[in-house]
């Protein structure tokens, strides 16, 4: 009998109820208790809901994040935080969310500053983690109660549960360290805290844990390769079956590894072709279980059932009892529930499934499995034919889209001149002074801003009024900044409900949902559009909202716009052409638009590839192929412009050694990027000769409310200025201010103009 079970669920909430629990008690205006109620009412929901599956996992629900979950697990917390006497769960916020000297506004707001820990990407997703922070004197120590309270928990609820955690390998490669300290010398302290954890469970009478590993999907050198082979060899020993799980991609070299690692279990993503697990099956141990991944936990779309079960059965026939199925990862990436979308276009929504459709495309074809095919011949038979329309649909394709795509060809990409002919006429133009201040993009998004896109999408609030106010709110910002004293401006994006989304919305070939959260980091979410067609765009998007704000100031005012690539990354893509393809589609709607702000007298135009980086391949020996298309597509998207219109692009959290050469062949004029925290020591990836262009380093870290003050920038930014020449600095925060409160912008920005001044007095001495 093959078993289906699931590796993790989305927590937030149909509705998103943790966020609003965990918001509110943030904000002291609900109890701990509260918090605690509706975390408990969520897992037993989620676990009613996937009460039809052999293995249900447990432990996957967290209040912030499962990174952070496993380190307080682990015993592990920055050295920071520890020692501190409140509550535990007051603590965990502290590592998550940081706390500034002088907060009030929370529980316990007593104890002094204390710094959140840094935030970085899960693999290839756009789900953020809790880093976690190695020194050579990291120790460890076992702390079971969250995992022991919800198996209990789970247990009382006549769960079948499976523990889920993060295995030691990864969880060592997922964190930093601080000193030089090689940190696979902590492994064997390490694993003396996992074993003890294992045995903790075995005590409990757990059967089976899935220990995630997705590092597995990764190149790994003999050290880690080692590390793997070592560390399952020390828990051994322990009384539970562990099910080690690798998702986001495929094994390939790493299946030998995979295969003869000494546990119980080995999940592996399935949803990148059969080649990868037809050569698993032989050098797999006899007694193995292989649970395969065969519904993607990655994307929106229904599953290809009978394609799968085409060469599914054989290998069932062969795995016998062996044999597990579940989704490729944990669902945490995508939406909960398709039953809630009413606005849905029909056709379209029966194309999808959200994560319960996942589970039960899972369940059809475990009957398949069991029973034959015929024993679900009706549910096989209506998955079809949704394919089979949807194949058909004359929605999906738009002739003259993919004429305009056939017809692309080198010059597309090409700016006029080079760099230094453009960015003399750019000053001509511009007549900006050295060192110029300039924001990222977006202003707080109030309360009042959401509840008024709110009231106008329920149809309480007229759209002439919703433009009014969207209006007043771009005229408070460019006042604001005007008053600052700031070069360049912006309006502020207060009209965007999120830089992805709002394209999505405003193109021909995408969908969106009404409710499709997806958890981004914490209380945070955001609702990928769906591009399921061929992309067009019927009319401009931005121009009206930028040329307003462009009326308000004889300052450069800079269009905003999301770049291809990132819109890509952020969004639920095609899985019936290739992710380039659709690249250089939404390359060529973003060219579009960028010419009509030209047209309209915007003399500056940030285009945002935010994800430029983090959307590569895990493994680094695909990076160049994908760079390939995707600074192509960046070309395309820019480059059509005039000599004196200057292009500007930011990036966030990257790591841009490894890709500088391709960043500098996107030939923005200026680019602006994350580096305050890294005390600007990423720019040394940016040195003369490898990036000729503007560089706006980022002084301070917007997701912190702490104000950075005067000294501080201007020692940032004299660290700029050694490694590049100051006549190409921009000085400008690390990122958006969509998540700050203005009480904390202005002062933070105030600070920041006056180190402007200070550095430009300084040049004229
Ligand atoms: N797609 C994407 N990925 C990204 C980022 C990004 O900006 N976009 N940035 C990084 C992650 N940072 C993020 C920063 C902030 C938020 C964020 O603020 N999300 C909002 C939702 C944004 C949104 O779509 N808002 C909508 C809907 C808002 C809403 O919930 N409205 C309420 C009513 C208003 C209220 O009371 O809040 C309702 O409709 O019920 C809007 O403005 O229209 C949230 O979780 O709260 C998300 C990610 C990396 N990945
Ligand atoms: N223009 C966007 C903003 O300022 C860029 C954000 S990058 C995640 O919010
Ligand atoms: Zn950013």
């Amino acid at each position: 009998m093959t078993i289906i079970h699931n590796l993790g669920f989305p927590r937030i909430g149909a509705g998103r109820e943790l966020k609003f629990a965990l918001e509110s008690y943030w904000k002291g205006e609900s109890s701990r208790a509260a918090l605690e109620t509706q975390g408990a009412v969520l897992r037993q929901r989620h676990w009613q809901q996937q009460a039809g599956l052999d293995l249900v996992p447990v432990g996957d629900f967290s209040f912030y994040d499962q990174v952070l979950d496993m380190s307080f697990t682990l015993g592990h917390l920055p050295e920071r935080v520890r020692g501190f006497h409140g509550d535990a769960l007051d603590n965990y916020f502290r590592v998550a969310r940081g706390r500034s000297a002088a907060s009030t506004d929370e529980h316990h707001g007593c104890c002094g500053g204390v710094a959140a820990g840094e935030m970085t990407k899960w693999f290839d997703t756009n789900y953020h983690y809790i880093v976690p922070e190695f020194d050579a004197g990291t120790v460890f120590a076992l702390d079971a109660s969250r995992l022991l309270g919800q198996l209990a928990e789970a247990r009382r609820e006549g769960v079948k549960a499976k523990p889920v955690i993060i295995g030691p390998v990864t969880y060592l490669a997922l964190g930093k360290t601080r000193d030089d300290s090689d940190k696979l010398a902590l492994l064997p302290a390490l694993l003396d805290v996992y074993a003890q954890l294992l045995e903790t469970l075995a005590a409990q009478g757990v059967e089976w844990v899935q220990v995630d590993e997705p590092l597995l999907v990764t190149e790994l050198d003999q050290d880690w390769q080692h590390a793997f082979n070592f560390a399952y060899h020390q828990l051994k020993a322990c009384r539970v079956k562990l099910l080690v799980a690798s998702y986001f991609g495929p094994l390939q070299e790493n299946r030998y590894l995979a295969a003869n690692l000494p546990v119980a279990g080995l999940h592996v993503d399935a949803t990148h072709g059969q080649e990868d697990i037809l050569s698993l099956l032989n050098l797999l141990p006899d007694h193995k279980v292989l649970s395969l991944g065969v519904i993607n936990g990655r994307n929106i779309w229904k599953t290809d059932l009978n394609a799968v079960l085409d060469w599914l059965e054989p290998v069932a026939a062969r795995l016998g009892g062996q044999l597990w199925l579940a989704p490729s990862c944990s669902l945490l990436h995508v939406p909960v529930d398709l039953e809630g979308e009413q606005k849905l276009d029909a056709d379209i929504r029966s194309w999808l499934a959200f994560a319960l459709q996942k589970l039960d495309e899972l369940q059809v074809l475990a009957e398949a499995l069991r029973g034959g095919r015929t024993a679900v011949r009706e549910a096989l038979a209506a998955n079809a034919a949704a394919l089979a329309a949807r194949r058909a649909s004359p929605r999906v394709t738009n002739p003259a889209v993919q004429a305009a795509v056939a017809a692309i060809d080198a010059g597309l990409g090409a700016r006029r001149s080079s760099h230094g002919v453009r960015s003399a006429a750019q000053a001509a133009l511009l007549q900006l002074p050295a060192y110029p201040t300039t924001t990222i993009g977006s202003f707080p998004q109030t309360a009042e801003i959401r509840q008024a896109r709110s009231a106008f999408r329920a149809g309480t609030l007229a759209h002439a009024d919703y433009n009014a106010a969207m209006r007043a709110e771009i005229a408070r910002s460019v006042r604001e900044q005007e008053a600052l004293g700031l070069d360049v401006l912006v309006h502020g994006e207060a009209e965007r409900n999120d830089m992805v989304e709002y394209f999505g919305e405003q193109l021909e070939g995408y969908a969106f949902s009404q409710s499709g959260w997806v958890q981004s980091y914490g209380s945070r979410c955001v609702k990928p559009p769906i591009l399921f067609g061929d992309i067009s765009r019927p009319r401009a998007m931005t121009v009206e909202w930028i040329a307003y704000a462009q009326s308000l100031t004889a300052k450069p005012m800079k269009g905003m716009l999301t770049g291809p690539v990132t819109i890509l990354n952020w969004s639920f893509v095609r899985d019936d052409q290739p992710r380039a393809l659709s690249c250089r589609q939404l390359a060529l709607a973003i060219r579009a638009e960028v010419l009509d702000l030209e047209r309209a007298g915007v003399r500056v135009i940030q285009i945002d590839e935010a994800a430029l980086r983090e959307g590569l391949p895990l493994r680094r020996s695909e990076w160049k192929a994908c760079l390939d298309w995707a600074v192509d597509a960046f070309r395309i998207a820019a480059n059509g412009v005039r000599d004196e219109t200057q292009i500007h692009t930011h990036m966030c959290y990257a790591e841009f050694n490894d890709i500088i050469a391709a960043i500098a062949a996107m030939d923005a004029d200026v680019i602006t990027i994350e580096t305050s925290r890294s005390n600007m020591e990423l720019l040394d990836a940016f040195d003369d000769f490898k990036y000729p262009n503007e560089i706006g380093p980022g002084v301070y870290d917007i997701h912190s409310p702490n104000i950075p003050s005067q000294e501080q920038i201007v020692g940032l930014m004299r660290k700029a200025a050694e490694r590049i020449p100051a006549g190409r600095l921009w000085v400008n925060p690390d990122c958006g201010l969509k998540t700050r409160q203005w009480a904390e912008v202005l002062p933070a920005l105030g600070n920041m103009v006056a180190a402007a001044r200070t550095l430009r007095a300084g040049l004229a001495a």
